[in-house]
């Protein structure tokens, strides 16, 4: 085998040693299994426990000789990407009109057949793949390592590229394209609507709307779609927001695909979560239900980032961004009071990407608080005992929780949301008051700071970085469609950019792994215990 380049990062002990270490492994998966609350199946068992469990569940056996090549074929299938040849075997492509050498003016009319380079092939092959994991594990004890079988054997995962195709599947004059926005709002929103339109109009696409608010719009009479155009969207992006607006609830996916053939729609973009992108899949399979000639693509919205397999999802950099203004604010107020305390809450309702991240960039967190990793408040190893510490110590402190840190700590109401998401408990008032008591209690004076600002990061223009992949996106989910893939998103993948299978992406959701290295350089950034 080739050598590998090596991976930065201690080969000694890990940092944590009190912490057990737990290998990842999860069958045909090959996800991490990061903790009990995180494994698809809530179960949480012993590393040899998971290998027979899960082996037989996958009919997987590592005695098998050629179990690897089974793991690789039934992975594959699990990748590939529906195509509207699935349903309609005798659709023929036409070559695209996405030219890469000469663009087609969009006010020209294809009346002499469409415009082919046929003597350079910049366009994505249908067998380019790129790879999904890049990191050769030698051990199940490594760091956040992913494992298959119990030595960590080395499988290649391939999926596929994403990009414009050389032939494509839709006439740009017979397209009627549609882009919805559904769940929280996140930065970088109107850029990707921008260039779905942009790109739309380059393959010469004119009929292009937009869902007022989300699912919703489909069904509700008041309100009505909205022309899109390169005039229309040329501006958008300066603002955040989204240009067509959000909603959470939903009416159902049959009164949806009714309503996409009532308006002859045969290409909807589709911009969310989990949650959106779970009323993508069921569109799509409706739509195939009623042999409708439909590409359904979905754009991963998540300022959560808790979408898997990606590198990371657009809007995520601007939130991290944009958090350090309030950590930095809570920080100034905390360092200019006597015993300051601030806390920032951040979101993340069951990842605590933003916070982690927010606490590195900033560099003036002194106790960070996921949802992945449990902690107490109160007793000898709680975050008070921790803070006060901090206060005799430093003279201030600043922390920074994520939303759905410590729920185990508030009464649960069992409400939901429109979606059906719930309604948590807020844990940096609970942390706020909690810490007020206990100073009060043990009579350390001490002047607290809370500062909530989620929907000032929600509501921001996406910055440089973000536009980028805003950009990419955009155009990549237009190129999907074109080429008559349906049921799938894009994301990006180990710095490339793939077409994942809707549900091989929300089957849960992705979550900060406890066992990583970077929660582990968390960690050694704040400097704080284990609070449990
Ligand atoms: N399992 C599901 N099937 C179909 N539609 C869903 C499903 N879950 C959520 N939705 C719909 O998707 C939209 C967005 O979902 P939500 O959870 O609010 O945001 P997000 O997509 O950001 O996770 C809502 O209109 C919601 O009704
Ligand atoms: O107040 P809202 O609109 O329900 O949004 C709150 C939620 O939005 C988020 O920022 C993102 O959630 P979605 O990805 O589901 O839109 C969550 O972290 C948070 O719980
Ligand atoms: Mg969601």
């Amino acid at each position: 085998m080739e050598a590998l380049s090596h991976t930065v990062g201690p080969t000694v002990a890990p940092l944590r040693p009190k912490r057990p270490l737990r290998w990842n492994w999860n069958g045909f998966s090959s996800v991490l299994v990061q903790s009990k609350k995180n494994h698809p199946s809530g179960i949480c068992r012993s590393a040899a426990d998971e290998i027979s469990q899960s082996a037989r569940a996958s009919g997987l056996d590592f005695n098998d000789p050629d179990w690897k090549s089974k793991f690789q074929s039934d992975f594959e299938k699990r990748f590939s990407l529906p195509h509207i040849t699935d349903i309609f075997r005798d659709a023929t492509p036409i070559p695209s009109t996405f030219c890469l050498r000469m663009r087609t003016p969009v006010t020209e009319d294809f009346a002499d057949g469409y415009p082919s380079d046929e003597k350079w092939h910049g366009y994505i092959n249908n067998n380019d793949r790129v790879l999904l994991k890049v990191i050769n594990f030698s051990s199940p004890t490594s760091a956040g390592a992913e494992c298959i079988d119990r030595d960590c054997t080395w499988v290649e995962q391939w999926v596929h590229r994403a990009g414009p195709r050389e032939e494509i599947y839709f006439k740009p004059e017979e397209v009627k394209a549609a882009i919805v926005t559904c769940g929280g709002l996140c930065p970088g929103l109107n850029d990707v609507i921008r260039h779905i339109v942009i790109t739309l109009e380059i393959y010469g696409v004119k009929n292009i709307v937009g869902i007022p608010f989300g699912y919703r719009g489909f069904c509700d009479k008041e309100l009505t779609e909205m022309p899109l155009s390169r005039k229309v969207v040329q501006n958008i992006h300066l603002s955040g927001g989204s240009l067509l607006g959000v909603s959470r609830g939903a009416p159902t996916v049959s009164e949806i695909v009714d309503s996409m053939e009532e308006r002859g729609i045969n290409m909807l973009f589709v911009l969310g979560g989990n949650g959106t992108h779970a009323g993508a899949n069921a569109i799509h399979n409706e739509c195939r239900k009623r042999r409708m000639k439909v590409a359904v693509v979905g754009v991963p919205k998540t300022i959560d980032n808790d979408i898997l397999l990606m590198d990371k999802t657009f809007g995520f950099d601007t939130a991290v961004e944009e958090a350090q203004r309030a950590i930095n604010s809570a920080y100034i107020e905390a360092h200019s009071a006597y015993h300051g305390i601030g806390i920032v809450k951040l979101m993340g309702r069951s990842s605590g990407y933003i916070a982690m991240h927010a606490s590195l960039a900033s560099g003036q967190i002194d106790i960070c608080l996921i949802p992945e990793s449990p902690f107490n408040l109160h007793g000898p190893n709680g975050v008070l005992r921790h803070l006060k510490y901090l206060i005799e110590t430093k003279g201030s402190a600043v922390v920074c929780v994520a939303e759905g840190a410590g729920q185990s700590l508030i009464k649960k109401t069992n409400a939901t949301d429109a979606s059906g998401n719930i309604v948590l408990g807020d844990v940096g008032v609970l942390i706020q008051q909690e810490t007020k008591k206990y100073f009060k209690e043990i009579g350390v004076p001490i002047d607290v700071k809370y500062i909530d600002p989620t929907y000032m990061i929600r509501a921001c223009r996406a910055n440089a970085s973000d536009g980028i992949l805003c950009t990419v996106l955009g155009q990549n989910a237009v190129h999907g469609a074109f080429a008559g893939f349906s049921g799938i998103t894009v994301g990006l993948c180990n710095t490339h950019y793939a077409y994942f299978p809707i549900p091989e992406v929300i089957s849960y959701p992705r979550a900060v792994d406890p066992n990583s290295r970077m929660w582990h350089r968390c960690l050694t950034s704040t400097g704080q215990p284990d609070f449990i």
